[in-house]
């Protein structure tokens, strides 16, 4: 347990810097930002022109996640909003078999942003970004934690899911094996509209 990074000296199970010392409120009236890759030389900047949605804590394998972390932190964005505004060149997506294309720095592993290009998807239409990557502050906070049952394919132990639940509770932020009942929820309309087996949400 004490060499274990999930957790800190005083064994507190570590979720993702962002939000182990307390989760800042979003602006009002915030408008975006730049969020900059990990390269000391000749980053890649990406411009994003608004303020996030569904912002949250993601457990999956997939998802970019800073060293230590045990979870991702990852939002939405129109994907008009989102503009490489700097060496774009050295973006290679991580996994082109995922229905997320991940588009990473080739130089420093990060996650710049992820677009869905299937038209039929739910999601399509938003890009998934880590606000962490930006200076600026203001972001929408994350609002609940998906996939919490996907970290066991990382590696972490089964026998501590317990602990792990209980602190993503004590910080606000509900965990949920899937994505949140709203956008559950959200995915299901879709599929039945696309299916004709739906006509109202
Ligand atoms: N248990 C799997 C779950 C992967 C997964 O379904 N991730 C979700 C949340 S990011 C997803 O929507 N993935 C789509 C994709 O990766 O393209 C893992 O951890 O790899
Ligand atoms: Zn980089
Ligand atoms: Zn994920």
């Amino acid at each position: 347990m004490s060499n274990d990074i999930s957790s800190d000296a005083g064994g507190q199970i570590k979720i993702h810097p962002a939000v182990d010392n307390g989760i800042p409120p979003a602006a009002p009236n915030f408008s975006g930002g730049t969020l900059t890759c990990r390269c000391a030389t000749d980053p890649v900047t990406v411009e994003l022109a608004s303020q996030v949605a569904h912002n949250h804590v993601c457990g999956c394998t997939k998802c970019w996640k800073p060293a230590g972390a045990l979870f991702s932190q990852v939002a939405v964005v129109g994907r008009d909003k989102v503009t490489v505004t700097a060496n774009a060149d050295k973006l290679a997506i991580a996994d082109t078999s995922a229905t997320i294309q991940r588009y990473a720095c080739r130089d420093c592993g990060v996650h710049m942003y992820g677009r869905i290009e299937n038209t039929a998807h739910p999601f399509h239409g938003l890009d998934f970004v880590h606000t962490e990557l930006s200076r600026e502050s203001g972001w929408a906070p994350p609002e609940f934690a998906a996939f919490v049952s996907s970290i066991i394919e990382s590696g972490f132990p089964p026998s501590k899911m317990g602990a792990v639940r209980a602190r993503l509770t004590e910080l606000g932020l509900p965990p949920y094996d899937a994505l949140s009942p709203a956008l559950m929820d959200a995915i299901s309309t879709h599929v039945a509209k696309a299916r004709g087996v739906l006509q109202e949400a």
